[in-house]
Order: structure tokens, then sequence, then C-alpha cells
């Protein structure tokens, strides 16, 4: 059954949505599904489960689901894959709900019990910050929902505290609500006896906001008078501009030809991936250089991704050597 799961480098997508977003973002979820139904959102779907009752109950809508965990992935896709309209998404949610679809394009986002992350530091994994309901701003439908559920009162809370500052209206706020359908940790936690928090929140206001991709989905490369010496002093080094960090782990000589492969981690403020970029003479002995990103990996195209191969070409270059 794995083999229909679409396991390319580091990243994962059910059925036909890679192709589709290599092409451009946000991704046409119409020519994804082939129809314009409505679009129901599932952050952290865990085993997929709710997906899955909910998607069967509703073969008129369109359901797209999000994951970090690879494990998680595989065993929901079991679950949905004979489902027409459900595609599911290794990706961190706060980027993939901004990135993937556009301007008022979803019904409903839905999140079934998140860890709150409640530590100083752990907050960077939080997906529900300010940030995401100016997402929900954008991407939501107008009078669209986002719908919560959670075992943790203070996390309810502070939703929707957050959420009415953010502009949003409260339409529901339940204590042990009788839900249809039950995830598994909610099925765990009833079994311990914990109380059950649901909310509903509903969009009122519209904002625009700024994309790291929008458009063709493309990685420029660099060209560059390379000082072969320099390679090496690439390891460990951090580049900083804005809200693009890129950071070289490790830089290895290929055996057989002349080109280097550097390994690379690269952020986009609180987005991070690892990639390898290749570097190596456009011709043998040339002192001109051609700086990529490695056929091997598959990043998004991010303007972190991006920079990361102009700003090791500027750090290699002569240029640099000469004006020391
Ligand atoms: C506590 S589990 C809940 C799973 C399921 N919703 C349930 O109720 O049984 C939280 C899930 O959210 C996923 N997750 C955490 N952060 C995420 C993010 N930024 N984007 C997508 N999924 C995320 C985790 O991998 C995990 O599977």
């Amino acid at each position: 059954m794995e083999k229909d799961l679409n396991i390319e480098k580091n990243r994962i997508f059910s059925k036909e949505v890679r192709p589709a977003l290599f092409d451009y973002l946000p991704i046409d979820w119409s020519s994804v599904f082939g129809n314009t139904n409505g679009i129901i959102v599932e952050i952290g779907f865990g085993s997929g489960e709710y997906l899955q009752s909910y998607a069967i109950k509703h073969p008129e809508k369109n359901f797209v689901g999000f994951e970090v965990s690879i494990t998680s992935m595989k065993k929901a896709h079991k679950r949905v894959e004979s489902l027409e309209n459900v595609r599911l998404v290794i990706t961190d949610a706060r980027f993939g709900l901004r990135e993937f679809f556009g301007p008022k394009s979803v019904e409903k986002v839905i999140m079934n019990f998140p860890i709150p992350w409640d530590k100083k530091s752990h907050e960077r994994r939080r997906v529900i910050v300010p940030e995401f309901f100016e997402t929900l701003s954008n991407v939501l439908i107008d009078g669209g929902t986002f719908e919560l559920a959670t075992d943790v009162e203070w996390y309810a809370k502070q939703t929707m505290e957050t959420a009415e500052e953010m502009g949003f209206e409260i339409v529901e706020f339940l204590k042990n609500p009788d839900r249809e359908i039950k995830t598994r940790y909610e099925q765990k936690w009833i079994k311990y006896g914990r109380n059950i928090y649901s909310l509903v929140i509903r969009k009122i206001k519209h904002i625009e906001i700024e994309r790291l991709i929008g458009g063709r989905h493309e990685m420029p490369h660099a060209r560059s008078v390379v000082v072969e010496e320099k390679l090496p002093l690439l390891h460990n080094k951090v580049f900083k501009e804005g809200r693009k960090v890129v950071v070289v782990k490790g830089v290895y000589k290929s055996t057989g030809n002349d080109a280097y492969i550097i390994k690379v981690i690269s952020s986009d403020d609180e987005f991070q991936q690892h990639y390898y970029l290749v570097a190596y003479p456009e011709e043998q002995g040339s002192k001109e250089w051609i700086i990529k990103l490695d056929s091997a990996s598959n990043p998004y195209r991010t303007p972190a991704v991006k920079w990361s191969v102009s700003v090791l070409a500027d750090f290699l270059s002569s240029k640099d050597e000469q004006s020391k």
C-alpha cells in the first residue's frame, strides 16, 4: 500500500498533490481534486480516524490533512487511500496552510488535541500563535471557521483570547461535548477522566498576508569564479540576513569528479529545511563554477533556500578574496 505514497526525498504527499505543488504555489486545489468543492483542512491528523470518518460523511467536501510525523502519515494513508476527496501532506501546517492555500480558499480548519507545548523552551513548536490567526484571516472564506478540541483548559481559553484579539468571533465553547467522531487522543483522555473542551471560532475580518513563496516554484543557479581553497572554510559557517538563516553543516569532496556536496540547514523564521547544494566547475579546470541545489534534495524554494545559493557563491568567489 505504501508504494502509492509519493515518498520522494524528505517529502511525502498522497496521490497527485506533489506535481501540482512543484509548478506553482498556492496550489490549485480544484485541479488536484478535479472539482471546486469546499475545502476542509485538518492539522495534526494523527492516525487519521477523524479525517476518514469526516470525509466519508461528506463526499461533497474536499479534505487536506497536514502531519509532521511519518509514522502517523503511513497509518492515516492506509485509512484514506481509497477516498477520492482526501489528500495528506507531510509538512509543518504553519507553513503549509499559508503557502499552499490562496486567500478565501478554505471553509474550515480543524485541530484535534494538539500538544500545547507549555514549556518556554518548546514555545517555538506551538501552532496556535497570533501569526496562525493571521494566516486563518487570509485563507478562510468569509465566515469560515477554526475548530479546536483539547483536554487542556488553559489552552482553550488562551486560544479564545488570542482569537478575539485577532478579530475573530467565538461561536461556541463547550465542556465535555458529545462529539460524534472521537479521535484516538480524545478516547484516551476520556478514559483517564479528563475534561474535553471544544471551540468554534469564526472569521469576520479578511486580511492580506505576505507569503514566503507565491508563484512559480523554481530555484536559481549561481555562477561564480570560485577559489577552491575556500570550500572547506564553509564548514559550520552561519549566514544571516533579515528573516533568513543559512548554516553549513558539512562540505564533502565528491570522489571521481571535481564536485563538492554542501550540507545546508536554512530557516525562514521558524521554518527549517535540510538539504544539499552542489558546487562544481562549469568545465574541467575552469575557474567559473556552478552552485545549485543537488538533485537528491527537494526543499521548498523559500527565500532562505534561494539565498543559500547566492550567499555561498559570494563567499566562495575570488572577488571576496581580492577585497581582503
Ligand atoms: C497529540 S497528537 C493528536 C493526534 C490526533 N489529532 C488525535 O486527536 O488523536 C498531535 C499531532 O499533531 C502533529 N503535529 C504537531 N505539530 C504539527 C505541525 N506544526 N503541523 C502538522 N502536524 C503537527 C503531531 O505529529 C501529532 O500527530
